[in-house]
């Protein structure tokens, strides 16, 4: 849970996503509303829904982006699920439950990931000590032990081949389907090594690796030991019925249209599955019961045919706050190019970086490519900022391939760097339909 304020929410999300101001707002608000929902006395905070909300718009304009980064900010559990998926031949209604198991599957490991960081310092000394237990033998003098943990600190024994008795992670017997369970799915599956992995207190295998690796493999052994998973799993629930969020893509895909008959009444079905989930419904996991009453749901789908209007009804009124993407234009790809923290120009700089191939940009160089991506957009079909990594990827074709034979050359990326590995395919239809 963050307690930032919607001016911070977007100002964070500014940072990744160009434009689309209308829908970073609609969900720093709902975020927000949480943190308020959070502060109330307990007998109306169980009134408080979240602001669920459907967001409008083409492909790849950023709609899944603002709610994964969104999400992130909020350290909070995020599931992406394809609406169409529940409309393939052999699911059934109830399927859609599935999408909160896997949630807190997810967020199971995630709450690990964040708990581990928190027990990291402890972890960390019980990692030295069974280091220098591996190295010094266990009927080592203290002096002696200490000796090897002030050359360990040092890095002195980054090379040292030690032999270390270590959990086996691997699963032999793999999983297993208890016949006759009722609920199908994840329900009757039981992972046999995790049930005796825990009776018989953890198989292990003696593993030869170097101090430097051996350090974060114990890190996180200890880690796991200082962890006991009932308080992993019960905070790990707790987080997706007060914090997950569920993004739905592809709901305007299941609108069953007035005028057409047949295939759409599955589509109708899948909308009436979904409603539970969506209006607050209890789902059994494997780890205990999901209350979905709190947990955000953002719908998304482009409504070139469907409108909103065609969704059911229950659903529209569940889904209060409407927010429109716009498709992206050539400016706005030359600032996603650029101003973004994870602006594919400095990814690909700092990759060529570890072959010591210095790139750099020109303006016109970062023109050229927002041009080619929003020309092959209009005349192939339009995927929004995907036809970047596309377009960069086809440019740099063979700078990546011989980059290691260039050690310490600088290249420059301008308008004709493009030009020239680019070739004919931007200004062909027919040919950029295949390679961009
Ligand atoms: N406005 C934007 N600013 C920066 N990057 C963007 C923007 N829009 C899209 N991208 C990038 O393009 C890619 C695809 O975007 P995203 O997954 O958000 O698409 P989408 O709108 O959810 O489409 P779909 O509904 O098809 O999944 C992502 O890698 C994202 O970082």
């Amino acid at each position: 849970m963050t307690d930032l304020t919607p001016r911070e929410i977007v100002s964070e999300l500014d940072r990744f996503i160009i434009g689309q101001k209308e829908a970073k707002r609609a969900v720093a608000v709902a975020l927000r509303s949480r943190w308020r929902r959070k502060q109330l006395d307990d007998d109306l905070r169980d009134e408080v829904y979240p602001k669920n909300i459907l967001m409008i718009g083409p492909t790849g304009v950023g709609k899944t982006e603002i709610s994964r980064r969104l999400a992130k900010l909020a350290r909070a559990p995020f599931i992406k699920v394809e609406a169409t998926k529940f409309t393939e031949v052999g699911y059934v209604g109830r399927d859609v439950e599935q999408i909160i198991r896997d949630l807190v599957d997810s967020a199971i490991a995630q709450t690990r990931e964040y708990m581990r960081e928190d027990v990291k310092a402890n972890a960390h000394k019980a990692a030295e000590d069974r280091v220098v237990e591996a190295i010094a033998g266990s009927d080592a003098r203290e002096a002696t032990r200490e000796m090897f943990r002030k050359k360990l600190k040092a890095g002195e024994l980054d090379d040292t081949v030690i032999e270390l008795d270590v959990a086996d992670t691997s699963n032999p017997m793999g999983m297993f389907e208890i016949p006759g369970q009722p609920g199908g799915g994840n329900m009757g599956m039981l992972n046999l090594g995790d049930l005796f992995g825990k009776a018989m207190g953890g198989r292990t295998t003696r593993k030869k690796m170097t101090v430097a690796e051996s350090y974060e493999v114990l890190i996180g052994e200890e880690a796991d030991k200082l962890l006991d998973d009932e308080t992993v799993t019960r905070t790990a629930l707790d987080s997706v019925e007060q914090n997950g969020i569920v993004f739905l893509d592809e709901i305007d895909k299941v609108c069953a249209r007035q005028e057409t008959r047949g295939g759409d009444v599955s589509r109708e079905g899948v909308q009436r599955d979904l409603l539970p989930l969506i209006e607050g419904t209890t789902v059994s996991t494997k780890h205990g019961p999901v209350k979905t009453d709190h947990i955000l749901f953002i719908a998304s789908g482009a409504f070139h045919i469907a409108k909103p209007s065609d969704l059911l009804p229950e659903l529209q009124g569940r889904l209060p706050i409407r927010v429109n993407l716009r498709a992206l234009t050539e400016e706005d790809f030359v600032r996603i190019l650029t101003e973004t923290d994870n602006a594919l120009t400095r990814q690909y700089t700092a990759l060529m970086g570890t072959e010591k191939v210095e790139v750099s940009f020109t303006k016109d160089g970062i023109a050229a490519l927002a041009k080619i991506a929003a020309e092959v957009n209009q005349t192939v079909e339009n995927i929004g900022a995907r036809r970047l990594y596309t377009v960069m990827e086809r440019v740099f074709e063979e700078l990546s391939f011989t980059a290691p034979d260039r050690s310490g050359e600088a290249v420059t990326v301008d308008a004709s760097f493009v030009k020239k590995n680019l070739g004919e395919l931007g200004r062909s239809a027919d040919v950029s339909r295949y390679v961009l």
